[in-house]
């Protein structure tokens, strides 16, 4: 990661808990940094007959062999290959001044627990809000499938618990954001820390 900063370009992470307000965020800084492309976590589950129904009942949504990692690392990859022509053919509108700095957010609720990815990064954040208010955004979200009844209680949450959980014990280096914050607050917050680091590697 070091060399690559060293040469302008960034990458940096903007995960958390399912509804911390990861994609809020991560739209706010696309539209302030420059040259700023984004992997959405979400954009690699598998289809739904791949994914495993728990003894709970539950369809296994929520743990890290429903999702196409190899997938995303390879997307990642690509971006590291060539930041540039990444950006162009994701309509990033590049821009062609002497700043040669690329940034490239990750977001995701389930990136740390991924060893491939865990040490690319420049940056990692962890948004976190409060069992209570988690759940009651996650009731107000329509998801590509819906939650059945009682899948916060008996798969979400817990499997949140789980893996941060781990996270913490693999030592992860996080920086944690409270979520309950404003997203104006968020935003300002996030957008001095990454220009900081960008300067801090020029
Ligand atoms: N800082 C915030 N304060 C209050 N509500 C927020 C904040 N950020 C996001 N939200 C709301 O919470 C819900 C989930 O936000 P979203 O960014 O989609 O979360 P995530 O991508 O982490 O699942 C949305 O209704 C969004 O408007
Ligand atoms: O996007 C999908 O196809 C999809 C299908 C089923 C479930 N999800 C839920 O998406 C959640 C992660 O997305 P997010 O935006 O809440 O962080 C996770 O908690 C899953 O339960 C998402």
């Amino acid at each position: 990661m070091e060399d690559c900063l060293a040469t302008g370009v960034a990458r940096t992470r903007c995960p958390s808990m399912t509804n911390g307000g990861k994609t809020t965020l991560t739209n706010s800084l696309l539209k302030s940094l420059p040259n700023c492309c984004v992997i959405h976590q979400d954009d690699f589950f598998k289809p739904q007959d791949q994914i495993a129904v728990g003894e709970d009942g539950f369809k296994q949504w929520d743990v890290l062999e429903s999702l196409d990692m190899e997938a995303m690392l390879s997307t990642v990859q690509a971006w590291m290959s060539s930041p540039r022509k990444f950006a162009r053919a994701h309509g990033v509108n590049v821009q062609l001044d002497a700043s040669d700095t690329h940034i490239l957010i990750l977001e995701g609720f389930l990136l740390y627990s991924y060893k491939p990815l865990v040490d690319l990064y420049s940056r990692r954040y962890f948004l976190t809000v409060p069992y209570e208010e988690c759940k009651w955004r996650r009731s107000t979200r329509r998801y590509m499938v819906p939650d059945p009844p009682g899948l916060f209680d008996g798969h979400v949450w817990p499997m949140y618990q789980k893996y941060k959980r781990e996270m913490e014990a693999n030592g992860v280096e996080v920086v944690y954001l409270d979520g309950m914050k404003s997203r104006e607050e968020l935003f300002h917050q996030v957008l001095e820390d990454i220009q900081n680091s960008l300067l801090n590697h020029s």
